[in-house]
């Protein structure tokens, strides 16, 4: 669907007037003009209301449809066999799937339809509907027969002769909006008629989730979302030109169009942060489409989330590649509080392996262990005693007292405390911890890092160490030890009346992972099954690695893409590791510095599959006199680059509020109040990195409308209005901070405040006179 330009029709027809004038191929009416361009506007709604409302009946009845299908799977589950319960199983999966995608598809059934210069009349909406006799009341959108309601031009107009969108409210349509694609080919009594009505849709008030946009995806949109479905697909524009809804509908495209693919193994949509995961989560539901996973890239790691963005410095070196053999290093090292050597006492001979022994058994293990440390714990422990049998064997001990050296050492307190501080079981964040002593970061580092950067990272893991908490990045390196450290063992369940022997890793009463002592638990009139030391160690080897992978997917959606740095993309290629990928970017917008890096992280996660790019170029989010403002920023931030065009004016010119050495937070809320009684809708303020509190508390006990947040969590968001505080604090955190103010400027639909200390400096670069707060 093309677009139109400020304040002209949508496209198409040429359309000097004012608007709600309906125009005809032939000439109007003389008058009186408004009203008879009223009646004849009100007759084509009325007609379009009598399709839609029997499209609205049939959809009841499909519905209807549904309900009963289920039922009935319901009902073959009573008849019992195997067979018939997995029947059932599919039946009712599908029929609620189905119905789940007609309860969604109540909202704006019917949005669209075309005339085409065959005298056909397709209705298109969010599903495809029959009436009773099979005939087509409504194409579904994603359908090949309704790819001219969105490719067709009056340059192409692809048989159509009119294109129309149909507005409704409810099951009411209450103003449709045409475009003459075809003049020449339109019928002598064809009326068209029409008044801006999507750029009114654009401005509509924000409400802080996003809407889809079936009904009015531009031309340049609707090339990617139907992109073919056999390479990846890279959709590049400026801020608010669409990505991230192209990307949603483009997933509910192949789902709808390649379900046995997609639907299958699972599509993930992964966003900076939780704020706009939450944001975008109503979008595939409004589709239809309940099935996609929506993570953010804080929490893709099961039982981890994290809560704050390192700073730049630290950032860099987290997020770059040399973390891998670091990491790995840091796996292999000798954990810290491990024993140097082990002294053990059997029948009055001490048996001792020392620390030149143990580094050397150590070593061994590693270069065995396949799936990590964590896989070796049966292994370690057997490697020990064995050394210690050779140690007793070569001072005398014959063979037949093998089996009972093993059973006593290996039933001691003495050696299950050993084994636990000597080859712990570990978890990532346990490694993470670890490197908080900067010796430890330093071996790891193997001296490729300087002291100050040595600090700076263990500073960090102090800090998680002490707290808990972690950072975005610490989650790509936890995912990224995962796999190093290998999967924990997993311990059978405890089951009531079940003597603990029956666990594989209880040797003699102990559990050889943790060194608890469990001899209690079994009562001692129980007939115990009598096992060798040797069966025990058998068994435990057998089911010691049963941890689940990271789930893999068959398509997974990456929003700004841009800031990922090449640990994060080793995170998602562990997911997607057979999957085709659709990727946004904006590369102006980026927080990461070293882009090069990260691209070539990505093209590594995107494999050899074709790849399909597409370029959007109209900014469908910012008023004109916004993105003016924002123009001149992205001129100095990435020089040369071209900014999308606005195709809306009417929003409120930028204002810039000055104020005094810590006036700040009463600025912005003396903002942000004003803002209030200017818009319905949400209010932003984005501060600089790390810098929220003190807006926050100046703002608390404001309605929820008003959002607080840093300008890294801003990214994708929109508001109705945008508040941004001290833009020099936030270009000067890092040297992508120009980048990241442009993001920030580029939040609003309608007003926009930048309150700052530094009045000459924000003056010149946003090109707008300050006033006083
Ligand atoms: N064809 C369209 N019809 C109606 N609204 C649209 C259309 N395309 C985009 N929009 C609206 O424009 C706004 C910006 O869209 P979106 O957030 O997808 O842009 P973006 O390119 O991802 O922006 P950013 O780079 O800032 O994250 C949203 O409100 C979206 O609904």
């Amino acid at each position: 669907m093309p677009l139109p330009s400020p304040g002209q029709q949508p496209s198409g027809a040429p359309a000097p007037d004012p608007a709600t004038t309906p125009t005809a191929p032939r000439p109007a009416p003389a008058a009186p003009a408004a009203d008879a361009a009223a009646h004849v506007k009100q007759r084509e709604i009325d007609a379009e209301q009598r399709h839609v409302d029997r499209a609205y009946e049939r959809l009841d009845a499909m519905r209807g449809e549904a309900q009963a299908l289920m039922r009935e799977g319901y009902k073959q589950a009573q008849v019992g066999t195997m067979g018939s319960l997995v029947e059932r199983d599919t039946m009712v999966f599908r029929a609620e799937l189905w119905a789940r995608t007609l309860d969604a598809a109540d909202d704006g059934l019917v949005f669209g339809r075309l005339d085409l210069h065959t005298g056909d009349v397709w209705h298109i909406g969010r599903v495809g509907v029959r009436d009773a006799d099979s005939e087509i009341l409504v194409v579904d959108w994603r359908a090949p027969a309704a790819e001219s309601f969105y490719q067709a031009t009056p340059e192409d107009p692809r048989q159509v002769v009119r294109r129309r969108v149909l507005h409704c409210r409810g099951h009411k349509v209450v103003d449709v909006e045409d475009d003459l694609l075809d003049p020449e080919n339109a019928p002598d009594d064809l009326v068209v008629v029409g008044d801006g009505a999507f750029l009114a849709a654009l401005s509509r008030t924000r409400d802080g989730s996003m809407r889809d946009i079936v009904a009015t995806i531009q031309q340049e949109q609707d090339d990617a979302i139907r992109a073919p479905a056999d390479g990846s697909v890279i959709v590049r524009g400026g801020p608010g030109t669409g990505k991230t809804a192209v990307a949603l509908h483009r997933v509910a495209y192949l789902l709808f169009r390649h379900r046995q693919r997609f639907g299958s193994r699972g599509v993930l949509v992964v966003g900076p942060n939780p704020r706009f995961t939450a944001y975008i989560e109503r979008v595939l539901p409004s589709l239809g489409e309940g099935g996609a996973v929506l993570h953010s890239l804080g929490d893709l790691v099961d039982g981890t989330t994290a809560n704050h963005h390192d700073s730049a410095a630290v950032a860099r070196l987290k997020g770059a590649t040399a973390m891998v053999p670091l990491l790995r290093r840091a796996v292999d090292d000798t954990p810290a509080g491990a024993p140097r050597e082990l002294r053990i006492r059997h029948r009055g001979t001490e048996v001792v392996l020392d620390a030149r022994t143990l580094r050397g058994i150590r070593r061994d293990l590693l270069h065995r262990a396949r799936r990590g440390p964590n896989s070796q714990r049966v292994a370690a422990a057997k490697a020990v005693l064995a050394a210690l049998w050779e140690r007793l064997a070569s001072r005398g001990a014959g063979r037949g007292e093998k089996e009972a050296f093993l059973e006593d050492v290996a039933a001691r307190d003495e050696f299950a405390v050993f084994l636990d501080t000597w080859w712990p079981l570990v978890k990532p964040l346990d490694i993470l911890r670890g490197l908080a002593d900067p010796a430890r970061l330093d071996r790891a580092a193997r001296g490729r890092l300087g002291r100050e950067q040595i600090e700076l990272l263990s500073a960090s893991w102090r800090h998680t160490a002490a707290t808990g908490d972690v950072s975005f990045l610490d989650v790509a390196l936890m995912d990224e030890l995962d796999g190093l450290v290998g999967p924990l063992p997993r311990p059978r369940p405890k089951i009531a009346g079940v003597p603990e022997e029956d666990n594989p890793y209880i040797v003699d009463g102990y559990d050889i992972f943790t060194g608890e002592a469990v001899r209690a638990a079994a009562p001692a009139d129980e007939i115990r099954e009598v096992t060798t030391y040797a069966d025990r160690m058998a068994r435990a080897g057998r089911t010691r690695d049963e941890a689940e992978e990271p789930a893999e997917y068959a398509h997974i959606v990456v929003d700004e893409a841009q800031d990922l740095a090449p640990m994060q993309w080793r995170m998602l290629k562990r997911r997607g590791r057979h999957a085709t990928w659709t990727i946004v970017e904006d590369p102006a917008q980026s927080a990461w510095e070293d882009l090069g890096a990260s691209a070539a992280a990505m093209s590594d996660a995107l494999g050899e599959r074709r790849r399909h790019e597409f370029v959007l170029t109209t900014n469908y989010r910012n008023p004109a006199e916004i993105a003016r403002v924002a123009a001149r920023v992205l001129e100095r931030a990435v020089p040369g680059a071209t900014p999308a065009r606005a195709v809306r004016t009417g929003g409120e010119p930028p204002r810039l509020v000055a104020t005094g050495p810590g006036g700040m937070p009463d600025a912005v809320r003396a903002a942000v109040t004003g803002l209030l009684d200017e818009v319905e809708g949400t209010v932003g303020v984005v501060a600089p990195v790390g810098g929220t509190a003190p807006y926050a508390a100046a703002l608390a006990g404001f309605p929820a409308r008003v959002q607080v947040m840093d300008a890294l969590d801003a990214k994708g968001l929109e508001f109705d209005a945008a508040v941004i505080a001290d833009p020099r604090e936030i270009a000067e955190q890092a040297p992508s901070g120009l980048r990241t103010l442009y993001v920030a400027l580029t939040r609003a639909t309608r007003s926009l405040v930048v309150v700052t200390e530094d009045q000459d400096w924000a003056a010149d670069l946003m090109g707008v006179e300050p006033a006083r707060a």
